[in-house]
């Protein structure tokens, strides 16, 4: 079921300073930041040659990841994301097995304009786990 690695996504309080250690001190290609209301959080992508850094900071009072940033003030390792061919199906898979889909289960479209849906972490190794239609 899932295929590549799309990306793994690091929550940080401050945006614009993970931006300046990725680009300044490790030479990485970073790009805007792109606010994703709907999605509580602001995110910034890292283009790596097989695959990306997702960067995400909290966006109004509700953001999904301001109680994880609470819990990892440093920022930290927030969600791995895999690219799936049918994310409907891989859905539909997954609850039948009882698997948990977070957001009642409807994916909704991500940073790259595609569907994504989350899985609750404590169903994948405790690591927070993103699907994105490939
Ligand atoms: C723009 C879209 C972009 C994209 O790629 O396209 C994105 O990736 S958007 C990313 C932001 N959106 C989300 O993360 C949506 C899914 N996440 C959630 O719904 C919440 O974050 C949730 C429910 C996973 C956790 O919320 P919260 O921390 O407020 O809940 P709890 O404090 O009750 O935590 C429950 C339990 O889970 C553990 N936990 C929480 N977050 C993580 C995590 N990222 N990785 C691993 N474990 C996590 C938390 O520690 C609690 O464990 P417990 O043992 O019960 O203390
Ligand atoms: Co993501």
């Amino acid at each position: 079921m899932i295929g590549r690695l799309n990306h793994v996504a690091i929550a940080v309080r401050d945006l614009a300073a993970a931006t300046r250690i990725y680009r300044d001190t490790l030479g990485a290609e970073v790009s805007a930041p792109v606010p994703q209301p709907e999605h509580g959080v602001t995110v910034v992508f890292v283009n790596l040659p097989n695959t990306k850094i997702e960067f995400l900071e909290p966006l109004g009072e509700n953001s999904p990841i301001r109680a994880f940033l609470d819990r990892n003030p440093d920022g930290a390792i927030h969600h791995l994301c895999y690219e799936v061919e049918d994310i409907h199906a891989a859905r539909d898979k997954l609850v039948g097995q009882g698997a948990r889909v977070l957001g009642g289960g409807e994916p909704k479209i991500g940073a790259h304009g595609k569907p994504v849906l989350f899985l609750h972490p404590k169903d994948f190794c405790g690591t927070l786990t993103e699907l994105e239609q490939a």
